[in-house]
Parts: C-alpha cells; structure tokens; sequence
C-alpha cells in the first residue's frame, strides 16, 4: 500500500470532482489517500507520500493561484517525489492545435516558474458550468462557445471531461508509484506522449477534445455567427482604443 496526497484547486467544482474521483481510483487499489482542497487548508501537512497529485483548472489563462504558490512553496518536496499535474481546461475541449498547444503551454509556465516537472502531465477537458457563472462570465462563454463547440444553451451545464480517461490517468500514476517510479504509461484512450521538459522526460496525457474525439464544426446558425463577429469587433476596437489610451498616457508622463 502506498501513500497519495492529493491537492487540488477549483473555481466551480469540475476539478474539485476531478480530485475526488482520483482519491476513488487509487483507493480501490488499496492506498490511502489524503485529498485537500488547497483554499480550505489552513496549514498544509508536512508532505510524506510515496505519491503526489496536483491538480488547477486554468483560469484566465493561469493556474489557480493557490495552486501556483502551493508548488513553488513544495516545489523541494515535489521534484523529489512521483507527481502527477492534472489540468483541467476550455482550450482542452477544442480539437485544434492552437488550443492543445496552448494547453501545453500553462504547465509549461509553471514548470519554468516553480522548477518542478511533474512526472505524470494530465490535460482534460474541463466543463462549462453556465448555472454557476455571473451573467458576465456566462455571456463570455456562451459567446465562446458559439463559434466553437455551439454548446451554447445556458439553462444548463456542459461536461467534457471523459471518466475513463481520467481513470487510465490514475490508473497509470499508481502503478508509477507502486512500481518504485519505473512504470510506462499504460494503454490509455488519451494519447500519451513522452517529451522533454527542464532536462527531464515527462508523459503527457492529452484527453480527447471532444465527447467522440471528431473535430467540431461551429454549430452556429449564420445570424448567431453574425452576431459572434460583430461582438469581437466591438470587444477588439475597445481593446485597441484601450491600448491606445495607455499609450498615450505614457508617453505624456514625465520620465523619473
Ligand atoms: C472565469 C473563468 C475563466 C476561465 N479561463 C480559462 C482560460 O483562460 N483558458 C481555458 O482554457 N479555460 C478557461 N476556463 C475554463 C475552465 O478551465 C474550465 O471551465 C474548468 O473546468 C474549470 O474548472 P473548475 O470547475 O474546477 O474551476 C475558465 C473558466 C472560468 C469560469
């Protein structure tokens, strides 16, 4: 029997599910599993497991900044010991590669930032949670949504996480750490690739993008589309004017 830890960031609850689901995984192999909510923690344990497990959605294109502290404070702890990084994502659910790179690209930061290379790298679709957003956070995705996966109905809530992919991800990362850290990836559904990161080699599990795995195709009717564009344009020129302000108002202030 080995021993896990589970720590575990979440804004509406997908990777707080994520989390729990795994502490069920390597409990049903027989390892105790301590799972904790990094905002509930007020002092977090001395860390003593065989197996860590750290998991963020991606918000605003960061990790969760709990998350992002709690690794650069363990990041000692963490490159000594077997860990997994489960990230949880919008751009996840999406099949092209901007979005998959970019998906990347976040674990990559905190990589660089804290110096800690997860052994097990885990990109899952996360979910949209419309029911649990205020109405600025509700219409960004529903605006989102509506030129990419066309889930745009907000009286209800989109998961996208796959169960058995996260289940093969857990599966994979106890027989690691069962095995003394020697073990290869086990046959997944996601697909799993060895790459090199900071020096070391990690296994990157990459969920499926969509519930069949086929490419979307925008789902919009024409006016939907219409309005899509028209509402970026407008987001793109107040951004750009907004720019332009902070520009101007630089170059206008005296130098110190
Ligand atoms: C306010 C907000 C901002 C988000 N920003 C991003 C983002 O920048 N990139 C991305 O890929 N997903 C983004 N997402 C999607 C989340 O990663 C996804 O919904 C995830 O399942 C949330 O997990 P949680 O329920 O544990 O918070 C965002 C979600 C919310 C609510």
């Amino acid at each position: 029997m080995a021993s896990f830890f589970i720590v575990y960031g979440s804004e509406t609850g997908q990777t707080a599910k994520v989390a729990r689901f795994v502490e069920r995984v390597l409990a049903e192999r027989g390892h105790s599993v301590t799972r904790t909510d990094v905002r509930d923690a007020t002092t977090l344990p001395e860390i003593d497991y065989d197996g860590i497990v750290v998991a963020s959605p991606v918000v605003n294109r960061a990790h969760v900044p709990e998350i992002v502290d709690f690794v650069g404070e363990h990041a000692t702890t963490l490159r000594e010991k077997p860990t997994a990084f489960v990230q949880l994502s919008f751009a996840s659910i999406l099949p092209s590669e901007w979005a998959q790179s970019g998906a990347i690209e976040w674990v990559d930061a905190l990589a660089q930032g804290t110096d800690w290379v997860p052994d097990r790298i885990g990109l899952f679709p996360g979910a949209v949670t419309y029911t649990e957003y205020d109405w600025p956070t509700r219409a960004a995705f529903r605006l989102v949504s509506a030129v990419t996966t066309g889930d745009t109905d907000t009286s209800r809530d989109y998961e996208y996480t796959d169960w058995d992919e996260v289940e093969s991800f857990a599966a994979d990362f106890a027989a690691f750490v069962e095995s003394g850290a020697d073990a290869q990836a086990t046959e997944s559904d996601a697909a799993v690739v060895e790459t090199a990161a900071g020096g070391g080699s990690r296994t990157v599990t990459i969920g499926t993008p969509t519930r069949d795995g086929t490419p979307v195709e925008p789902v919009v009717g024409e006016a939907a589309a219409g309005r899509a564009r028209l509402i970026a344009t407008i987001a793109g020129v107040i951004g750009l004017a907004g720019i332009g302000y902070w520009l101007a108002r630089r170059r206008r202030r005296p130098e110190s």
